[in-house]
């Protein structure tokens, strides 16, 4: 039933070694409450889905290349891990004075299997990294965190094996499996069924230049997710001289040849964005990020029109994107196929709204579908949210491709992160309109932001070492500028249990 759906995390069995819970036995984080204005700048660390691309490019590459201001998080390093295990070399180019730290990645001669790989909870890894596995020569053998096992990967074993590679499974379509790679793979037309994941897609089309037809891929169900993602798959290899289209709605073609070695600055990660903007809503007060991209393929930029349905102002000013909120919180009607990322901040948004008096007398009700995917995430994020929203006295509903959300009053209690990056961040969200809110794993949020919880805090005027246990709830000043000038460049807290930076 619901708890059986869910990620608690702690399961006993671990068998990549990886462990799922960042606390290492922390107490509860005790969100703060936000009790003026928020008046921040936020800077934030480069972006999880286009690290993971640039990381599998550069790997493929004809030569070698940087990425500037790369993204330090667990996902990226279990990702750099991976591809180093394959034989790619990754070397740290100190920072001098101001410059961003560069990350060099120089492409293997022969990519060797006869390795295994820990896939954590990342989707990108145990989805982007089978295919080069598959370009190697030998056995490579691909685990991840006992919940990873129950995400679904079968469309993209099957359409690897119709495009000639070896993998032995045990038939669940899932983790763990293992990829004969014999140093080539044919490629060709395939169809697949990318209705649960845009990275089934994404998968084939980053490795698809060193198949030796290419790829064309064909989706077979009645609708793709999270479709901007596969638009910076093709944009990424398009950057690197690969020839990449979508030739028609739901297919896509890479055709064969090199792949061309870059030197990459990493955008900040927009979606990793959406908090600390949220924020700004539900507590009244402005929050700008800088380096907000003029052009990009993150779902994250879609904010800008989504966010003033809840009542907020959007302002791009250069490169600067403010947020700006009066503290009333509007319910909304959400249609967001394209932003599951994206679905548990507005979703948090909602229950706040839903406040009797956050936007009015009796409080609002909203609802945000087009998200069914979001249930073959880091948890079931649907039954999640709806779990711990309930578990504060809330009325939300899960319906079959999203959330309906009721007017209650909140009160306080634990919010579980179920080793879910962006549920602790909700929990910290609705922590800012409702006393006493504990997210009982904070430490989840080094999947992509192991900041969150000091930059979360410096938003909020709250220390940094009262923002890492957690919050007193007195935000001692506003005007706060968050991150250190450097994009990128945080200073990191200590790695969590079973995770190391590079
Ligand atoms: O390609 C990517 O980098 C991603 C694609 C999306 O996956 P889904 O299509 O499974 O939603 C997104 O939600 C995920 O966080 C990152
Ligand atoms: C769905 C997400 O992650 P993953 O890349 O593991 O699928 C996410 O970051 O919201």
């Amino acid at each position: 039933m619901l708890e059986a759906k869910l990620n608690h995390g702690r399961d006993d069995e671990d068998p990549a070694g990886q462990g799922e819970s960042f606390d290492g036995g922390a107490p509860p984080w005790a969100a703060p409450v936000a009790e003026t204005r928020i008046d921040a700048t936020v800077s934030l660390p480069g972006s999880k889905s286009l690290m993971g691309r640039e990381l599998i490019l550069s790997a493929l590459a004809d030569a070698p290349g940087t990425v500037h201001a790369p993204l330090h998080s667990r996902d990226s390093q279990l990702m750099i891990d991976a591809l180093q295990a394959l034989g790619t070399g990754f070397d740290r180019i100190e920072a001098e004075d101001d410059a961003p730290e560069v990350l060099r990645i120089t492409p293997a001669e022969e990519l060797i299997g006869s390795t295994t790989i820990a896939c954590g909870l990342a989707g990108t890894v145990m989805r982007f990294v089978p295919p080069v596995a598959a370009l190697a020569l030998g056995p490579t053998a691909f685990d991840g965190d006992p919940y990873a096992r129950k995400r679904p990967m079968r469309p993209v074993l099957d359409a690897l094996r119709a495009l000639g590679a070896d993998i032995s499974d045990d038939g669940r379509g899932a983790l763990p499996f293992t990829v004969h790679g014999t140093g080539s793979l044919r490629g060709g037309r395939v169809e697949l069924d990318a209705s649960l994941s845009s990275q089934f897609v994404s998968a084939l089309l980053l490795s698809a230049a060193r198949f030796e037809e290419g790829v064309h891929v064909v989706h077979t169900g009645d609708r793709v997710p999270s479709l901007p993602h596969i638009e910076m798959t093709l944009e990424a290899l398009r950057e690197r001289g690969v020839e990449a289209d979508s030739p028609a709605p739901g297919e896509w073609r890479v055709s064969p040849g090199p792949i061309r070695a870059r030197d990459v600055v990493l955008e900040p990660d927009l979606s990793n964005a959406a908090p600390f903007l949220a924020a700004a809503i539900a507590a009244g007060g402005s929050v700008t990020v800088p380096r907000w991209p003029a052009a990009t393929t993150q779902v994250g930029d879609r904010l800008r029109e989504l966010l003033p349905a809840f009542g907020a102002t959007v302002a791009l000013d250069g490169d600067r994107l403010t947020v700006t909120g009066d503290g009333a919180v509007r319910g909304v009607e959400l249609h967001v196929p394209e932003g599951g990322e994206l679905a548990p901040t507005l979703v948090g948004l909602a229950a706040i709204a839903a406040l009797p008096g956050a936007g009015g007398e009796p409080g609002a009700t909203s609802r945000i579908t087009g998200i069914g995917h979001i249930r073959h995430h880091e948890t079931d994020r649907i039954a999640a949210l709806v779990a711990e929203i309930n578990g504060l006295g809330g009325d939300a509903h899960e319906l079959e491709d999203g959330i309906e959300i009721r007017p209650a009053e909140l009160h306080g209690g634990t919010w579980r992160a179920y080793a879910d990056h962006r549920m602790a961040t909700t929990g910290a969200l609705v922590g800012l309109r409702v006393a006493g809110v504990q997210v009982d794993d904070i430490g989840t949020t080094a999947k992509t932001l192991p900041e969150f919880p000091e930059l979360w805090g410096r938003m909020l005027g709250v220390a940094p070492a009262d923002a890492a246990q957690g919050g007193t709830g007195t935000p001692s000043s506003s005007g706060a500028s968050i991150g250190t000038s450097l994009p990128g460049m945080l200073t990191l807290p200590e790695p969590p249990d079973g995770t190391r930076w590079a």
